[in-house]
């Protein structure tokens, strides 16, 4: 599990080291990882080192001090490093004279060639956008067609609600010191490939985290020699509607990809389902379903009474229940409903039903958003997203990072609705249910697209080759 922290959470412990900290050692640390990554940048560019040009973009703080302690390695190691210094008199002295010592360069401009350029505008001590100077910098920057690293995270995003200030650096990769900083998960895009460097801090348990695939990959529930079908959980699937029977389709046809338990399903497109599903169980109704572990509802079912009277129905089974679409839709009309629920609840909204719920759009910080309307309603909320955010009510968040914008097609959270809804009748919290059904869903709408556009049909198609290949990668 991987854990991000606030800036306040990282600058604790780095003041817990003593020593350490005032003596420099952490700075020298930091520098060493820069340095390392600029090396390992330079080579993947082309041959060798020697002679290759980097520029430093140095602000006015420590994260400037990493760069220049940084760049004063690699002009020993025979790179041409020039330093660009934003505000000179406020430049970080040690690191300055450092650099200056071993012949390192400072320069008004931006070489017309360069291999990398190095992002010491702020750390954790951003605030708001990269302001003009910085900005007009990295427009020249992104000319020449460097590779963009960023020292601790780009500056322009903010460290502990990762949102994207404009304009800010994107970077192809960022190299972070001790853990990963919030910014990292939630601005994950923005960030390219994130290196962590060790430099010899403690943190606690973080309450934002991220799962490997691996660890998704030993929660799934895969049959063992004593399963049987209820073992492994039986799903009753609400959705669709006679003109609309497709969202029924598309997440009942999930839910029986993602584990081998049974699925049911109760609404009026039984026929177009069992076309495609003939292992399907139908029922006429919520109470006329026999043996149920979780429900899902939602996708298609449609806004009015009759609506209504199913969620009703479901959430007073007091099962584990996942609320989707309509279903969402309903519940912000009345969310009595929920009340005196013991079971775990599972909300999946996208952002227009969430402000739906919250009476406010999610962005831009849309991790304190998340968790509010979490703790409200005293449900687990997925928000869906490239980063979808799970919040349990006592404010523990999990997230995933889709890797690509594939999954964003008319259908597919009906298919996250499938998936997650099997994972909940399988016997997983919520929170798990929900980041690990995200992680499969991403791989999947991956495999499916390869480049091109999906659709949701495909999406659900790659479901279980996807699961196939996590399968491999368990213990
Ligand atoms: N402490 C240590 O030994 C270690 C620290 N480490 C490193 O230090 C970094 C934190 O350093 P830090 O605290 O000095 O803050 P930092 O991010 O450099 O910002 C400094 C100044 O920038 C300014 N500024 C703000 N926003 C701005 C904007 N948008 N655009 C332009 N300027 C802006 C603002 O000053 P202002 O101009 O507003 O007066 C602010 O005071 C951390 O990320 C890590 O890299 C590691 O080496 C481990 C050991
Ligand atoms: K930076």
């Amino acid at each position: 599990m991987t854990g991000y922290y606030t800036a306040a959470q990282i600058r604790a412990a780095e003041e817990a080291t003593g020593d350490l900290l005032s003596g420099g050692v952490l700075m020298v640390r930091a520098a060493n990882a820069v340095a390392g990554t600029v090396l390992a940048r330079l080579r993947r560019r082309g041959a060798g080192v020697y002679g290759r040009r980097v520029l430093l973009v140095v602000g006015a703080g420590n994260n400037g001090g990493d760069a220049l302690f940084a760049g004063a390695t690699l002009v020993r190691r025979g790179v041409r490093v020039e330093a660009l210094l934003l505000d000179p008199d406020r430049a970080h002295r040690a690191g300055l004279s450092a650099f200056r010592r071993v012949g390192g360069r400072v320069t008004d401009g931006v070489p017309q060639t360069l291999d990398v350029a190095v992002d010491a505008v702020v750390g954790l001590g951003g605030r708001g956008p990269l302001r003009p100077q910085a900005a007009a910098v990295f427009d020249v920057i992104a000319q020449t067609g460097a590779t963009v690293v960023a020292v601790d995270l780009p500056s322009g995003i903010d460290p502990d609600t990762g949102v994207v200030h404009q304009p800010s650096v994107r970077a192809d990769v960022s190299v972070t010191f001790g853990a990963p900083r919030l910014a990292h998960l939630l601005a994950g895009p923005q960030c390219g490939e994130v290196v962590v460097a060790d430099i010899g801090i403690d943190l606690p348990e973080s309450s934002v985290d991220s799962p490997s695939n691996t660890e998704v990959a030993q929660w799934w529930p895969l049959p063992g020699p004593h399963d049987d079908k209820y073992s492994q959980g039986v799903v009753g699937i609400v959705a669709g509607s006679a003109t609309y029977p497709g969202a029924a389709v598309l997440s009942t046809a999930a839910a029986v990809a993602a584990t081998s338990g049974m699925t049911r399903y109760i609404g009026p497109a039984a026929e177009q389902v069992l076309a495609v599903c003939p292992e399907v169980v139908t029922a006429a109704g919520v109470g006329a379903a026999g043996r149920v572990q979780a429900w899902a509802i939602g996708p298609g079912i449609g806004t009015g009474d009759q609506a209504h009277e199913l969620l009703a129905d479901v959430l007073a089974a007091d099962l584990p229940t996942l609320i989707d679409a309509d279903g969402l839709t309903v519940l912000a009309r009345d969310p009595g409903l929920l009340a005196g629920r013991a079971a775990p609840t599972l909300l999946t909204p996208h952002a227009g039903e969430f402000a739906r719920l919250a009476g406010a759009d999610p962005t831009p910080d849309r991790l304190t958003a998340v968790r509010a309307l979490a703790e409200r309603m005293n449900a687990t909320v997925l928000l869906k997203g490239r980063i979808t955010l799970v919040a349990d009510p006592d404010g523990r968040v999990s997230g995933n990072d889709a890797g690509s914008s594939w999954a964003a097609t008319a259908g597919a959270g009906d298919v996250l609705t499938g998936i997650a809804g099997a994972l909940l009748s399988a016997g997983l919290p919520a929170r798990a249910a929900g980041v690990a059904a995200a992680r499969v869903h991403g791989l999947a709408a991956a495999r499916a697209s390869g480049g091109a556009p999906i659709g949701a049909s495909a999406l659900r198609a790659a479901v279980a080759p996807a699961l196939r290949e996590l399968s491999d990668l368990r213990e």
